[in-house]
Order: C-alpha cells, then sequence, then structure tokens
C-alpha cells in the first residue's frame, strides 16, 4: 500500500526503464513521444493476467496486485500495458472469488475496456487455466477466434509492446514462446541436510520470466492433460507445453523490467519506476507572451539537463489538445497578468480530458514578476488565491504548485533563478508532494 512504501532514488536515464507502464524510454530530452512503432498482427491476440494470489511474501494484508501507486492499483497499470496495445482484443484478469467485486469496480474506476474479469484457483496454473477457459467461451471457433494467447503475471506492469509483438509472433510461430533473463545468482541443488550436493553452471542457465504466448490450442491442450500434481506444483508453462504437447518453446531475452514483484522492497522499486515515468515530459503553457515564451525557452533547457522533456506551446487549442491526452505535466508560465484565470481554465481542460482518473495530474504556475510585488490585472496575487484554487483542484485529483521568479538585468543571477525554477519543477513532479499543493515558491 502506498503508506507501506519508502520513496527509492532512481537513475532516470536508465535504458532499461520504462517511459510508461507499456513502453520504453529513448533517454534524449525532446524525443520520447511515447509514441510506440505501428505494428501489424493479422491473427487475434487475447491476454490472461493471473491476478488471484494472496503476495503472502510481501507481509502485507492486501495481495500485492491491489496495492495502491499514487491512488491507482498496480493491477490497472499492467492493464494499462496491455491495453493500449492496439492489435490486443481482449484481456481477461482472473482473481480470487472474494476480489471479483473489487476487481469490477477497478476495471470500472479506471475504465479499463478490453477486460473481463473471471474468478482464480488456488494455485497459479489453476488460475490461468481458468482464464485460459474463459477465453474459449467467448463464443466463435476457437481456432479462428483465439490464435494466440499471450499470459503475463499481473504483478509484472512494465512491459512494452516492443517485447509483446516478439513474444505474440513467436508464439504463433512456434507454438509456445517465453521471456528469458540471465540468471542473477548461481542455482545449486542441496542435500536434505543442507549441504551443497552440486551447482549448475551459471551461463548455461537462464531465468524464464514473463511474458508468455501461445497458439490457444496448444496452452489449452496442455492443460486438459496435465497432473493434479502440476496444477498443484507445478511453475512453468512453457514446461507443460513441452512436456504435454511436445511444444519447444521460442525463448527471447527481455528486459530487465520485466521483473515480478514478490517482496514488499519491490513495491517501493515498482512506485520509484511509476513515478519516475511519469516525470520525463511536461508541457509549458506561456499565452504567446514574448516574455513568457523566452523563459519556457530557457526553462526548457534547464530541464532538459535534468532529463525532462519540455514542450513549449502558445496555448492547448487545435493540435495542441493532444497533450492532454497523455501522460504530460503542465507548468503554466504567466507574467504580471491574469494568470490565476489563465490556470483555471488549464484545469478546467485538464478535467474535460479526464486524465487526472488514472494519477494525479501535476500543474506548476510559473510566475515571472518585473517588480517587487505580482499582480493580476494591476492587483498582487494573494498567496490564499493560489491554496484556494489548489484545494480545489485536489479534490478533482490534480496537484498545483506555484513558483514565483523575479526578471532580472543581471544575467548570472537569471541564470541562476531559471534553474531552481527547473529543479523546483522537476522535484515537485516527480514527488507528487501533497504537503506543498498550493505553496507559492521563491526562486
Ligand atoms: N492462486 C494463484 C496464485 C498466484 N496467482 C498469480 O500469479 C502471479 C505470480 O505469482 P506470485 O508472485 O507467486 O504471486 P502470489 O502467489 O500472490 O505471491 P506469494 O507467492 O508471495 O503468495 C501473481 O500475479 C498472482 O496473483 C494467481 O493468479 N492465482
Ligand atoms: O516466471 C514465471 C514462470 O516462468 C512465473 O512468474 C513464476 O513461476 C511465478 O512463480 P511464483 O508463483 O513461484 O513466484
Amino acid at each position: 500500500m502506498e503508506d507501506h512504501h519508502k520513496k527509492m532514488q532512481s537513475d532516470s536515464c536508465d535504458p532499461d526503464r520504462p517511459t510508461h507502464p507499456g513502453t520504453f524510454p529513448t533517454c534524449e530530452a525532446g524525443k520520447s513521444d511515447h509514441q510506440p512503432a505501428e505494428r501489424s498482427v493479422d491473427f487475434p491476440v487475447s491476454v490472461v493476467l493471473p491476478a488471484g494470489g494472496t503476495g503472502e511474501r510481501t507481509g502485507l494484508q492486501t495481495p500485492k496486485q491491489f496495492c495502491l501507486f499514487m491512488g491507482r492499483p498496480l493491477i490497472s497499470y499492467t492493464i494499462q500495458a496491455f491495453e493500449r496495445v492496439s492489435w490486443i482484443q481482449s484481456i481477461v484478469v482472473v482473481v480470487a472469488r472474494e476480489h471479483m467485486d473489487l476487481m469490477t469496480d477497478i476495471v470500472q474506476q479506471f475504465q479499463h475496456t478490453k477486460v473481463r474479469v473471471v474468478p482464480g484457483g488456488s494455485t497459479r496454473h489453476r488460475s490461468i487455466y481458468n482464464g485460459v477457459l474463459a477465453l474459449g467461451e467467448e463464443g466463435r471457433p476457437v481456432v479462428d477466434k483465439l490464435k494466440v494467447v499471450l499470459i503475463h503475471d499481473a504483478v509484472r506492469p512494465f512491459v512494452e509492446e516492443d517485447f509483446l509483438y516478439k513474444i505474440a509472433m513467436a508464439a504463433k510461430e512456434q507454438g509456445a514462446a517465453g521471456a528469458i533473463r540471465p540468471l542473477v545468482s548461481t542455482v545449486i541443488a542441496t542435500t536434505s541436510e543442507g549441504y551443497l550436493d552440486h551447482s549448475l553452471e551459471r551461463a548455461k542457465y537462464r531465468a524464464s520470466e514473463m511474458p508468455q504466448g501461445f497458439t490457444y490450442d496448444v496452452i489449452y491442450q496442455a492443460y486438459q492433460k496435465c497432473s493434479e500434481s502440476d496444477f498443484e506444483f507445478g511453475t512453468e508453462c512453457l514446461h507443460l507445453v513441452l512436456q504435454y504437447c511436445g511444444t519447444n518453446a521460442k525463448l527471447i531475452q527481455g528486459p530487465p523490467t520485466l521483473w515480478k514483484v514478490t517482496y514488499k522492497r519491490d513495491l517501493a522499486a515498482a512506485e520509484s519506476i511509476i513515478k519516475d515515468t511519469l516525470s520525463r515530459s511536461a508541457c509549458a503553457i506561456t499565452g504567446g507572451s514574448a516574455q513568457a515564451v523566452t523563459l519556457a525557452g530557457a526553462l526548457q533547457k534547464a530541464v532538459g539537463a535534468l532529463n525532462m522533456e519540455l514542450a513549449v506551446i502558445p496555448d492547448l487549442t487545435g493540435e495542441n489538445g493532444r497533450y492532454l491526452l497523455k501522460d504530460w505535466n503542465f507548468i503554466q508560465v504567466s507574467v504580471n497578468r491574469s494568470c490565476l484565470s489563465e490556470v483555471e481554465a488549464l484545469l478546467t481542460d485538464l478535467e474535460a480530458a479526464k486524465q487526472a482518473l488514472l494519477h494525479p495530474l501535476v500543474v506548476i504556475l510559473v510566475l515571472l514578476s518585473g517588480s517587487d510585488e505580482l499582480s493580476v490585472s494591476g492587483r498582487a496575487v494573494e498567496p490564499e488565491a493560489i491554496m484556494d484554487l489548489a484545494s480545489a483542484a485536489k479534490l478533482r485529483n490534480i496537484l498545483l504548485y506555484g513558483i514565483q521568479l523575479h526578471q532580472s538585468k543581471d544575467t548570472q543571477r537569471w541564470e541562476r533563478s531559471v534553474s531552481r525554477v527547473a529543479e523546483i519543477t522537476s522535484a515537485l513532479i516527480r514527488d507528487r508532494s501533497p504537503a506543498l499543493v498550493g505553496q507559492l515558491l521563491q526562486a
């Protein structure tokens, strides 16, 4: 759960980190438009997400798939990673019977559209099998309709379209495919007395990860034929299709971010990655004033050095409306004028775009003042006015912060101020601290 997490520092330019659950970064400021290449898949692809476990190893009461990250359960991030892939048709989420209502509420609240929820079983294999059976019930002949099934643990939210594509294509061709990673530690066998029996040559072995893909028939047959012992103790779908269908899975090395949230520390790491990925890009709205454009340009450079992409636009009309539909953060740059009405308009636009339903959005008002006093249509801006606006926005899951800086003719002083604005901006966007909402910080 949120309050169980400790914040972790993270490298913001690690090529193995996703830009968002579902996509991967370019690490070049200004180029991460989060648009995976268009893929063409000419066969139906469905997904089973087993989410019926209890998460015992986290030591928490709440199963890890339902733990909240910025107000949104982990399972919703995983679903989104699949739902945003245009060539994936349907997703079956398998949960314990007692969590069916909770899961249905999550689907509704976070507006998932491709999802069906079905009850799970007492082991992971039983849950997956229920999901596979549910796909088979979807109507028309199975072989035509459900050519490839992707199976992915609900607690591995950082999967990208590129990799799903590779697995789906290989599954179609080979009947089965799965993600692998190099082993981190050497695997050893122990004697019953707790001594070393033998050790495996690490270079020859790989860790089996998720996602895995199968043609429907292959995974269905494997589950039809496997034993009670497989259902009870088995941990590997690829093994079942080899043993019961003679299908040798194609193995594809995946990125390290495919790792499975298993322990409590993994929840903190997942939260850190999610925050990191939501903090990569911001959009500065200038209103077109020359001073605001100059400041936004200087900010663009300064935040670029902090690995954040900053798009500078005059307003959100026309084509620019697309910024409202993605995971952008917003900076309203205002110069000595009716800045609060500009922010109010921005908040209204954001509310209409409904992005704040998914996670808290950040809006930062950057006030450039030429004199000692800020003014709105000639009157000083009251910090209380920003606080009131921020309190109302917070109820709509929008976090509004203010930063004030003074115009200076002294170049060095000016550059120092701009770079402080960049640092504060980056920290506010990264941390999304509720405690600082409505504050007018000085740069
Ligand atoms: N009866 C089960 C057991 C597990 N899973 C799912 O299988 C995935 C991977 O399993 P694991 O990490 O072992 O999850 P848990 O069983 O919940 O964890 P633990 O073993 O710590 O209890 C998870 O998404 C989990 O919800 C499932 O659908 N049904
Ligand atoms: O990697 C996997 C399959 O290859 C599974 O995620 C893994 O087997 C799940 O197992 P467990 O429930 O023991 O964590």
